[in-house]
């Protein structure tokens, strides 16, 4: 078995096979007190001392097959966290199991965990919790071999104050009054199907659901909920048309929770519920999870994109089979501009930008990008049409999930596959430049997507766009311009002019007089163009920026929004000061990598 740079968990010589996990919330201290039974199969002969994940998690105690087993805590590392070293009372064989307990409770400051005060929430009354455990989170929550290489089954029971409903990623096993105290209700889940740890995932808060479809719920909090049930109503028909394309979906329910708007993500494809924020306007890429991550999973995050490049690939053929092949082709040409766009911000010689990167002391979340997303689609769409289209490739994907269902895989595995299905086409395979597209950094060597997507959107299928104006004429602007363009559409617009250098101050005022953009609300554009504004330096967008940097915590919006005006000269101190005064309520992750960007520690950050 290879070995994983994030984790610390001994998984070359025993593997977790099972969790047991019982939960106490407790909203006044803001912790989980917690107590874990892991069912772990030995590799190897006289084991007697096994390793797993911990984060800022105080450990009590821990016994083994219910005899006290000794145990020290590491050295802490800045985002590994702290080895819990276990040794057992015997030894064991290769082959047996043995169950391990520990009994511990969650750190306030939980990195998986976000803590919201009923002022937070929607309803105003009642607090809220919600984890996000990719990428190396999990263990600040639950002791554990945190790696995606380990897969397990898990069943738990989660005690909450009895005003509030708790949601986890699995099914759903009734509910009952807690026998310790009457006045909370235990929730209990069982979760059948093997998965990595990162995909355990909680919420805690005042929920109802509405169903959408036959296999599915919407939750959230009751202000949302209908809004959500109409906005995700074509759930079913993703669903089944993924289903089409990837084999039958595994999990048996596939819900939808809407979270509030500071989760960091759009969305996270947790098991049987995925989460979903405000922003989120598509749920094709999470449904898409349910085959590539959930069901055939990155050996290590260096392996990252096997994860989202198919999810990616496979979320494009959901839109190709609901919409039209030149929607995908649409989408396949934004996804190259977030390419650019990412090797623009790291730098095109930075090794993160390769698509298989070295994670050696690397924080996954600061290697975080569209990289895997998007030079992985890019891979899949050039071997696409090398090998014989969409169809003919959508098969080898298909068949990569048949292979590798409830397993972990690395980028040689897939491709030692690729080479397996297609072995009539060896040659042409061999004409791939491996190294450049996996281990070499900056844009694949590729260059027909750019050019052949551009002038499939920007002539013929679609209206055309307006050209950024480089003069003073201003004439080319008209209000019809926008009027005949899709949502996606104005996106790939604004996207288009970011690439540019920015507009002179006179062009964006009037892009607003003409076009109104300051009034719409879908958060993909209100984002660029808030962007573009803050670099044409318009200091009326500024409070705009720092808004919506903060009213919802979404990392893809608030990072380059803080960064935005934290470059504009005038407003570098104004944007350390909206950063400090609300950190406190922001997510853990969300509030650390944003200081990061703004180069403030924790010292600056309070004292501002
Ligand atoms: C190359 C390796 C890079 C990173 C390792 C893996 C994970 C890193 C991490 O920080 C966690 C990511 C979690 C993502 C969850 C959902 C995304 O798909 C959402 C994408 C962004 C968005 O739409 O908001
Ligand atoms: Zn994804």
């Amino acid at each position: 078995m290879s070995s994983d740079p994030c984790s610390f968990s001994s998984f070359a010589r025993c593997v977790t096979k099972h969790l047991n996990l019982s939960l106490h919330v407790d909203f006044d201290r803001r912790v989980i007190k917690a107590k874990v039974e892991l069912t772990v199969e030995v590799l190897e002969d006289r084991f007697s001392a096994l390793t797993l994940d911990t984060r800022d998690l105080k450990v009590i105690s821990v016994s083994a097959n219910g005899q006290a087993a000794t145990f020290t805590m590491g050295p802490k590392h800045s985002f590994k966290g702290t080895p819990l070293e276990i040794t057992l009372p015997f030894d064991l064989s290769r082959g047996q199991h043995v169950i391990v307990e520990v009994t511990y409770e969650t750190s306030p400051s939980a990195t998986a965990l976000q803590w919201l005060s009923p002022e937070q929430t929607a309803g105003k009354k009642q607090p809220y919790l919600f984890s996000q455990c990719q990428a190396h989170h999990c263990r600040s929550m639950i002791a554990c071999q945190d790696s995606p290489s380990v897969k397990h089954t898990y069943y738990a029971q989660v005690s909450v104050p009895k005003e509030l409903v708790a949601v986890m990623s699995a099914m759903r096993d009734g509910q009952e009054v807690d026998p310790q105290d009457k006045s909370r209700i235990v929730y209990k889940f069982r979760q059948p199907v093997p998965m990595p740890s990162y995909l355990i995932a909680i919420v805690v808060g005042a929920l109802e659901s509405r169903e959408i479809g036959p296999r599915s719920r919407v939750w959230s909090e009751k202000e949302y909920v209908d809004k959500a049930a109409f906005e995700f109503s074509e759930t079913e028909v993703m669903l089944k048309t993924a289903e089409g394309l990837a084999g039958p979906y595994v999990w048996g329910q596939y819900d939808i929770l809407v979270l509030p708007p500071s989760f960091p993500y759009g969305g996270m494809e947790n098991p049987c519920l995925t989460f979903a924020t405000p922003t989120l306007l598509v749920i094709a890429h999470e449904i898409s999870h349910s085959w590539t991550g959930n069901l055939v999973t990155n050996k290590t995050w260096e392996h990252f994109w096997l994860n989202e490049g198919h999810t990616v690939y496979l979320e494009r053929m959901i839109g190709r089979c609901m919409e039209s092949e030149q929607f995908r082709q649409f989408k396949a040409m934004g996804g190259w501009k977030d390419l650019q766009d990412s090797v623009n911000t790291f730098g095109s010689n930075n090794p993160l930008t390769n698509l298989v990167p070295s994670l050696q002391d690397v924080d996954p979340d600061d290697a975080f990008s569209s990289v895997p997303y998007e030079k992985g689609f890019a891979l899949l769409y050039h071997l696409e049409e090398l090998l014989g289209g969409p169809e003919v490739f959508m098969g080898f994907v298909k068949s990569y999930i048949q292979m590798f269902a409830y397993s972990s895989v690395t980028s040689e595995e897939w491709k030692n596959y690729l080479f397996t299905y297609f072995k009539d086409q060896v040659d042409v395979l061999n004409k791939v430049d491996w190294n450049a597209w996996m281990f070499t950094p900056g844009m694949p060597p590729f260059s027909c997507c750019n050019d052949t997507l551009n002038n499939l959107c920007v002539s013929g299928t679609t209206p055309r766009w307006p050209t950024p104006a480089k003069d003073q004429d201003l004439s080319g602007f008209k209000q019809s311009d926008l009027k005949s363009l899709s949502s996606h559409q104005v996106v790939e617009f604004l996207s288009l002019l970011l690439q540019e250098d920015p507009l002179p101050l006179t062009h964006v005022k009037k892009m607003q007089d003409v076009y109104d953009l300051n009034s719409f609300m879908n958060s993909e554009i209100r984002f660029r163009w808030l962007r573009l504004c803050v670099r044409s330096r318009w200091e009326e967008a500024v409070p705009m920026a720092l808004k919506m940097a903060t009213d919802q915590g979404r990392m893809k919006f608030t990072r380059p929004l803080f960064k935005e005006v934290f470059n504009f000269d005038k407003f570098h101190d104004e944007a350390l000061r909206v950063f400090a005064a609300h950190r406190a309520e922001m997510h853990p992750v969300t509030a650390g990598l944003v200081a990061k960007d703004l180069k403030v520690d924790a010292k600056v950050s309070t004292s501002l």
